[in-house]
């Protein structure tokens, strides 16, 4: 069987807020697939309707090649967290999850799995009412893997994690792509993903605006931008600028060159045999890179009627 998530053009509006604008990707096996962009981007409405909790106005949703509904027995197809653990506060962890376990055939024995798995052995007796927004969210995952599903999505799963949590989920999240498994995990923030996806889909104002690896987005934010310390400020801005680029003052005593890679700076300061003490390619911070591409999704977003214009923006993508 396939492990794969595939959306292929998804629209769904709310009235008149368009939410899903042509949404479409793949989720692979294996990887850890970020799923990154604003708030009102169009994340939890994408993960809803793959799982049969949302309808989509046009465009279809497969889990390993079938929509959801399709889906024989699907805790053992995807495995989901959308909101942490909506349980009754009244019942313990361990219940919850029995209860769970037992609606699906399975046992007491796969509860005390998941509830391992997730680190909550100390607090499975405890009531749910009294456990914290990090617990509720490992009380979540517990559920999600239940079924032991060669498909994961996490909404935000990183919400209400202490710093020892968030490296926890981390590991947790690799460990399960390790395992060949098709993990899609969401998060306005650039910074959750960073250290954690292997891939990832970008998306702003309800469609992806870019569907690469880590390394990739990197690259391709850093192309061609060069830091250049000279002491013969003028003779170096003749000798690129002739050569097509544009050069800037960046202040702190340095030149920024955009449009040559750096040996070819290497190679015009040296045929005019102006002096430099550094030449650098520069590479931008995955954030950076981020910024840039939903730069346009937050433009929109800030033209809304009655919505501050320009200088929210920086806040709004980083929000
Ligand atoms: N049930 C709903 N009714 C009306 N509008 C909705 C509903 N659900 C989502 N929306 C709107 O659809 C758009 C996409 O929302 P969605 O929650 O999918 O974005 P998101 O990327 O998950 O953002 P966030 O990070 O804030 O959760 C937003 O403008 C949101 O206000």
């Amino acid at each position: 069987m396939r492990s794969t998530i595939e959306v292929n053009g998804l629209r769904k509006r709310y009235g008149r807020t368009t939410a899903l604008d042509g949404m479409s990707f793949t989720v692979g096996p294996g990887k850890v697939t970020g799923f990154v962009g604003p708030n009102g981007a169009g994340k939890s409405t994408t993960m809803r309707v793959v799982l049969g909790l949302d309808a989509a106005d046009e465009g279809t949703a497969l889990v390993s090649g079938r929509p959801y509904a399709a889906l024989r027995r699907p805790m053992f197809h995807v495995g989901a967290l959308l909101d942490a653990a909506a349980a009754q506060p009244s019942r313990t962890a361990r219940n919850h999850l029995l209860w769970l376990a037992h609606s699906q055939g399975l046992g007491a024995g796969r509860v005390d799995e998941v509830i391992e798995l997730v680190g909550l052995r100390s607090a499975a007796r405890r009531r749910v009412g009294g456990f914290s927004l990090g617990m509720r969210q490992r009380l979540g995952i517990a559920a999600a893997m239940l079924g032991d599903p060669p498909v994961l999505m996490f909404d935000e799963p990183s919400n209400g994690l202490d710093p020892e949590g968030i490296v926890w989920m981390r590991g947790f999240l690799r460990s399960l792509a390790a395992e060949g498994r098709a993990v899609l995990v969401s998060s306005h923030l650039m910074s959750e993903l960073q250290d954690t996806a292997d891939h990832l889909v970008v998306v702003g104002r309800g469609r992806v605006v870019a569907d690469t690896s880590v390394a990739g987005l990197i690259a391709a934010a850093s192309l061609d931008r060069v830091t250049l310390r000279t002491s013969a400020r003028s003779a170096a801005v003749t000798a690129l600028t002739r050569a097509g680029a544009a050069v800037a003052d960046t202040g702190h005593g340095a030149l920024g060159v955009t449009g040559l890679a750096a040996e070819r700076v290497v190679a015009l300061l040296n045929d005019d045999a102006v002096p430099f003490t550094e030449v650098s390619a520069h590479r931008a911070t995955l954030e950076e890179a981020y910024m840039h591409l939903t730069r346009d999704a937050v433009e929109f977003r800030a033209a809304v009627p009655g919505v501050a214009q320009g200088t929210g923006r920086g806040q709004e993508a980083a929000r």
